[in-house]
């Protein structure tokens, strides 16, 4: 049995606010005077970074996800609080996605001994639909429960992944899918949550004498499945203080109605009414009936909750920190996720865990070729695009025409000219490329082309193009 791990982050504030604020930290305690003080596991103060909230325990999660345990980190708070600058990051500052996902990926390389088959989803809850954010027309999907998968979203797209800056790359991608709001308290306001989800398929492979004995076949002899959830809440909030009217309103609504089950949940588990035989409301929302294995079952959770210690939001602040104290008295029972044993089982895992990998095997350009051709249709494609090789990224604000000349694959330059976002895919080229950044400006997309002119085998029909394409 463990505990939630519960830790707070204090957002920036104004020098003014600061100088008004009624809130003391002292070391892993938060209070105001002369009333109780709060206790968690960590409190960050405003200075601190991300990477600090995210090696204090995130860290270790995302490892045991790779050893076959679920994890589940959770940003709560009021909005405007910093939980998408805290699990999202920004240009200047990695979120714990980022870093959770460099290290998984780190993590798996260096193990040889198993092998891992790496899957994808993104999902957004809003007002009570579950929308599928990798594939927009992927709307409004229904929850079911069975014995080998438990509860799971039917539909969700999972795509396979093998690299960090994949994973990066499609998460931003579906981002623009994204339901965001203007408030009167966040120019930029989740209006929705968002589940980002990687499942691991481990294949223990150290025993392969043993399974052909037995007659299983010589793939493995064991399988787990492991699922690591980063999810980002939206913004518990009053209407009063967003200005919330019509659509905004509305949403606002089921955020709070989800939110209060979620607090709902956490009260009674901290309660310990689950251990009486009393009932937990999971059903009550979409939120906890997702997240239902992470809060009082079989996962590894921490709960990050992001506060300002602003006078004027004190009363959010407050009850946050309510919720994040109940929390700490919530109880998961981790184990490693179901090892398979089971001959027909296996079989059937090792079947699929080929299927998937020679799809992998096709290479990275004809699977985003497809992404471009759902994008643009085929006749919107340009012409070489439709030939040649695909890299979907983000051009951000570099200049239609503009030559860049990478010296070395992934060299300052081209991130200085370009946006570090390009960055992710310049790394897949070598030495010497010319990369070409024209634009579609009548579907206000983006594309690349790359010229490869590598110094060893510069000859005709070398030219590859690749091409990225986004909508803004
Ligand atoms: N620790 C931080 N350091 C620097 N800037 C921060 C920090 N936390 C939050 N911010 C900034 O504050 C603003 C609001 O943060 P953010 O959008 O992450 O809040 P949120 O809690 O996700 O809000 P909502 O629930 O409305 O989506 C953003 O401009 C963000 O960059």
């Amino acid at each position: 049995m463990e505990r939630i791990h519960v830790s707070v982050r204090a957002r920036p504030v104004s020098p003014e606010e600061a100088k008004t604020s009624p809130w003391k930290i002292s070391s892993n305690s938060i209070f105001i005077s002369n009333q109780p003080a709060f206790k968690f596991d960590r409190i960050y103060r405003q200075d601190c970074k991300t990477i600090d909230v995210y090696e204090a325990r995130t860290k270790e999660i995302v490892s045991a996800t790779v050893r076959g345990f679920n994890g589940t980190v959770l940003a709560y708070g009021q909005t405007n609080s910093g939980k998408t600058h805290t699990m999202r990051g920004s240009t200047i500052e990695p979120g714990i996605i980022s870093l959770a996902v460099h290290d998984l990926f780190d993590i798996i390389s260096q193990d040889t001994s198993r092998e891992y088959l790496l899957r994808m989803s993104y999902l957004e809850i809003y007002n009570e639909n579950i929308n599928d954010l990798l594939d927009p027309l992927n709307r409004k999907l229904q929850i079911h429960e069975n014995l080998e998968k438990g509860v799971f979203v039917a539909g969700l797209r999972e795509d396979i992944v093998d690299s960090p800056q994949q994973v990066l790359e499609l998460m931003e991608s579906g981002e623009s899918h994204r339901h965001i709001g203007e408030t009167n308290m966040n120019h930029y306001s989740s209006r929705s949550h968002t589940i980002f989800r990687m499942i691991f398929v481990k294949q223990i492979i150290e025993s392969r004498e043993k399974t052909r004995d037995e007659g299983v076949g010589n793939v493995c002899d064991a399988v787990s499945v492991s699922v690591l959830n980063v999810v980002d809440l939206a913004g518990s909030e009053r209407a009063a203080k967003t200005g919330a009217e019509g659509v905004r309103l509305k949403e606002g609504t089921h955020i709070n109605k989800s939110l209060m089950t979620l607090g709902t949940v956490i009260k009674k588990l901290s309660e310990g009414v689950e251990n009486q035989g009393g009932h937990i409301p999971y059903r009550d929302s979409k939120l906890t009936r997702i997240l239902q294995p992470a809060l009082g079952g079989n996962a590894n959770t921490a709960i990050i909750c992001n506060i300002t210690l602003a006078l004027i939001h004190v009363n959010e602040t407050k009850s946050s920190l309510q919720f994040a104290s109940r929390a700490l008295r919530v109880t998961n029972c981790a184990h490693v996720n179901e090892i398979l044993t089971d001959t027909a089982l296996l079989k059937r895992q090792s079947k699929e865990i080929k299927e998937l990998r020679s799809k992998l095997k096709r290479t990275i350009n004809e699977i985003q070729i497809e992404y471009l051709k759902a994008k643009l249709g085929e006749d919107g494609l340009p012409d070489e695009a439709k030939s040649n090789y695909l890299v979907y990224g983000v051009v951000g604000n570099a200049h239609w025409n503009e030559n860049v000349i990478i010296r070395e694959p992934e060299a300052n330059i081209v991130v200085k000219q370009l946006t570090d976002k390009v960055h992710f895919f310049f790394s897949l080229l070598t030495t010497g490329t010319t990369i070409k950044v024209a634009s579609l400006s009548s579907i206000r997309l983006f594309y690349l082309t790359f010229d490869m002119f590598r110094p060893k085998d510069k000859q005709a029909g070398n030219r590859k193009v690749f091409t990225g394409a986004k909508s803004y």
